[in-house]
């Protein structure tokens, strides 16, 4: 059974810290063997990254086959049925057209001393984007990483995806396609995040590596930043469903499950303001596991990482949502409520407002981005999107007018820090 608090109960600030508290991370040595693979990388290119990936994923690698070929992208890419090929353009599109909605603007004004300022965002060079292997290769997650770089003007995309056993997967290749990689390594793990931050003979480096993968992956990507630029790192999935007790319990049922089922360490968690209602999800969910394909998993984090919390008041709701700072946010009642609700909630990384829209709906179609903060980063970052791949430069220009309002100032503290030479390349400027 998940964990069960009743935010009115005497102890309900202790048990609900602890809650908080609780760490899903499983990882432990994994930080020592990547710093061994990253340095590897770094000294031998080629030779370490085919020594690896031939260890962890397929022998059959070797440096010149690393880099999969048109023929090849397309050969896979041509496997994948209509429907599912509908699917992921009808996906891409709407992924596109939110993602050029969040292109910043430029800023150029002149201020009240005559003096320019303005800001510039400009993309950066390249973006490698790293997609797991295996069976929790999401195609849905190809779009939401390629996109916002295309998007943001990212001249070369270069896509890593393990390939366990040489195998392609079809629709990770038509993904690719449709989002526009510009080139495709069949190479995964800290070897690949090595390679794209250091480069090799073969590959050369990026400037911003995005994507998820698993821990591995997620260390390399933390030990490369500064050498390149990195996303958030995504954690296992996360859903908070506030619902009001004119829901149906199975539909907030499968919500819950629907992230669930990503990871055994993956979190849902129930905010009602009816105790009936919320033992009536709680059977419901039981129920859907009867059936569900990844049943054991959805049903480890459900009873490990889950938990029901009741309230007097949905009213009460938003400071217990802040706290958890989900990756997804689930207000299920009328909409006007909904959007009330929301206005209160100030850490999320999305909210899906109302009955009809869950989550599920945002992990493929919405639009928005997918790639959301978990473990309560939603405090201080949102999800992955065009500004991940841009850089703002700002601009300044004087007039000797403007430099001779600005310029005491700076002077006098430029005096202060004891640095000479700032000063006098004001100083002479003023003619003093
Ligand atoms: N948050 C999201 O949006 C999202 C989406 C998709 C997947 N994921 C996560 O991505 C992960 C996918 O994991 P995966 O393992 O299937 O694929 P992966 O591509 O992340 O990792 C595979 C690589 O791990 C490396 N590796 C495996 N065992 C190793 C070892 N003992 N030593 C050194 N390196 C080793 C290998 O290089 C291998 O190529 C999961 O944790 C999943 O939750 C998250
Ligand atoms: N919900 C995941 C991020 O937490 C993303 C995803 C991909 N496919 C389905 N869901
Ligand atoms: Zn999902």
């Amino acid at each position: 059974m998940p964990l069960r608090l009743d935010a009115s109960a005497p102890g309900f600030e202790k048990e609900f810290s602890a809650f908080l508290g609780r760490n899903r991370d499983t990882d432990e040595n994994v930080d020592r063997v990547v710093a061994g693979i990253v340095a590897d990388v770094r000294a031998r290119g080629d030779a370490a990254v085919v020594d690896y990936t031939a260890k962890f994923d397929w022998p059959g690698i070797t440096a010149e086959n690393m880099r999969l070929s048109d023929a090849e992208r397309s050969a896979a890419a041509a496997k994948v049925p209509a429907a599912q090929r509908e699917a992921l353009a009808f996906a891409a599109k709407r992924i596109e057209a939110f993602h050029r909605a969040l292109l910043p603007k430029d800023v150029d004004f002149t201020d009240s001393t005559g003096t320019r300022l303005g800001a510039r965002y400009r993309p950066v060079d390249a973006a490698g984007v790293y997609v797991p292997g295996g069976t929790a290769a999401y195609p849905s997650s190809v779009l939401m990483n390629i996109l916002p770089a295309k998007v943001a003007g990212v001249r070369r995309i270069v896509m890593v995806v393990p390939t366990p056993g040489g195998t392609l997967n079809p629709l990770v290749m038509l993904a690719a396609e449709i989002a526009g990689a510009d080139e495709v390594w069949r190479i995964g793990g800290a070897q690949a995040v090595a390679a794209l931050a250091y480069g090799t003979q073969s590959i050369r480096p990026v400037d911003k590596i995005t994507g998820p993968g698993n821990a591995y992956v997620a260390a390399a990507k933390r030990r490369v930043f500064g050498q390149v630029g990195i996303d958030l790192i995504a954690g296992p999935s996360e859903i908070l469903v506030v619902a009001d007790r004119h829901n149906d319990p199975q539909w907030i049922a499968a919500d819950l499950l629907s992230q669930a089922e990503h990871d055994p360490s993956s979190q849902s968690v129930l905010i009602a303001d009816d105790a009936a209602f919320a033992d009536a999800v709680v059977r419901a969910v039981e129920v859907e596991l009867e059936t569900l394909d990844r049943a054991e998993i959805a049903g480890a984090s459900w009873r490990d990482n889950g938990a029901v919390i009741l309230v007097r008041d949905l009213a009460d709701a938003p400071p217990i949502v802040d706290a958890i700072a989900a990756e997804h946010v689930e207000l299920a009642m009328e909409m006007a409520e909904a959007e009330a609700l929301s206005q209160k909630i100030r850490h999320a990384g999305a909210i899906f407002l109302g009955r009809h829209t869950p989550e599920a709906i945002g992990d493929y179609v919405a639009g928005t981005n997918h790639v959301l903060p978990t473990s309560r980063a939603a405090r201080f970052s949102g999800g992955l999107g065009v500004a991940d791949f841009l850089k703002r430069t700002s601009l300044v220009a004087c007039t000797p007018q403007s430099l001779a309002a600005l310029g005491p100032s700076a002077l006098a503290l430029a005096e202060a820090e004891g640095l000479g030479a700032h000063g006098r390349s004001v100083s002479l400027r003023l003619g003093r």
